[in-house]
């Protein structure tokens, strides 16, 4: 595997390529980055999670994670993105050495690991897992559909040939399983990020009802603040709300679930574009992509830290 020292992060990456990188990243920044594999994949594929940590013992923590929907490309193209701006900025941007001075940040690059690569070399256009249903033909289950929040309610399928189906059961995927033992045994998360693509959206919960939830003006001060934030780089505009009023009700969701485990600053992106190339984002959008959402992310991360 050639060195992927200088990634070129204006282009798509394949997972191997991601996978290699880590441990590039890892190297340079040693006292900052590690790798930790939180489980494998149902295909068996290592699930990694850089965690970004200046010591201490389960600080309060960030979790960041793209690529849940492996068709969403500039998820964890973004992804890859940040985590070098996190290590690269640490040290030099104040705000942000402040911060990782007094919390972790968990970042999921490739949190659907096994649709990543069936992009890549059966249909790009896949959403799912790649799990067996038994009894059909058709395979997967839409991992943000399967988180145990609202299990089964509005806007999941119960049928495994559709896109949003949402499994046999609560947290029935392994790479979903992997996500909620790490969270429950560190317990000390205080913001759960998911990053998705397209739309320009940026969402709290809940997605499975449109009641607010209880901290709702706060979530919805911080989104649009946030959302001002990524504005102000090249205009692009977003949306802010909740999930069930700004896109349609999906039950199931991570952020919901999240949530409702007691992670009030829990927010979705739905990154470019607004469906002129959809899920085909050219990749000389990743970099702008990227760098616009980091002015968003690092506002929550502030938010966060301050309270
Ligand atoms: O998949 C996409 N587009 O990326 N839309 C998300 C919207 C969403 C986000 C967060 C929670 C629930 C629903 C989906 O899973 O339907
Ligand atoms: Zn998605």
């Amino acid at each position: 595997e050639r060195s992927t020292k200088n990634i070129n992060f204006g282009a798509y990456h394949t997972l191997e390529t991601i996978y290699s990188w880590m441990d590039t990243l890892v190297a340079q920044y040693p006292n900052l980055v590690t790798k930790e594999e939180i489980g494998k994949s149902y295909e068996n594929r290592p699930m990694y999670v850089l965690k970004f940590s200046t010591g201490g013992a389960n600080r309060p923590a960030i979790w960041i994670d793209t690529g849940i929907h492996s068709r969403e490309w500039v998820s964890p193209a973004t992804g890859l993105w940040t985590a070098n701006k996190i290590a690269s900025d640490f040290g030099s941007d104040t705000s942000l050495t402040s911060l990782l001075n007094t919390m972790d940040i968990y970042m999921l690059i490739l949190a659907n690991p096994d649709g990543y690569v069936y992009t890549h070399t059966n249909d790009r256009m896949w959403r799912k897992t790649r799990s067996i249903n038994s009894g059909s033909s058709c395979r997967g289950v839409d991992p943000n559909r399967n988180w145990d929040a609202g299990f089964g309610g509005p806007g999941a399928s119960t049928s495994p040939c559709s896109d949003s189906y949402h499994g046999p059961f609560a947290h029935s995927e392994i790479e979903v399983k992997n996500v909620v033992d790490l969270i429950k045994s560190h317990g000390n998360f205080k913001s759960f990020i998911s990053v998705h693509a397209y739309s320009q959206l940026l969402m709290y919960p809940y997605g499975y009802t449109c009641a607010d939830v209880a901290d709702k003006a706060e979530l919805d001060s911080i989104g649009r603040e946030a959302a001002q934030k990524l504005t102000s780089l090249y205009g692009t505009y977003y949306k802010v709300g909740n999930i069930c009023n700004i896109i349609y009700p999906a039950s199931g969701g991570s952020i919901d679930w999240s949530y409702d485990s007691g992670i009030k600053y829990s927010f979705a992106f739905e990154l470019r574009d607004t469906g002129y190339y959809g899920f085909l984002l050219p990749a000389n959008q990743i970099i702008p992509t990227a760098s616009e959402t980091w002015l968003a992310l690092k506002h929550i991360l502030e938010y966060v830290r301050d309270h």
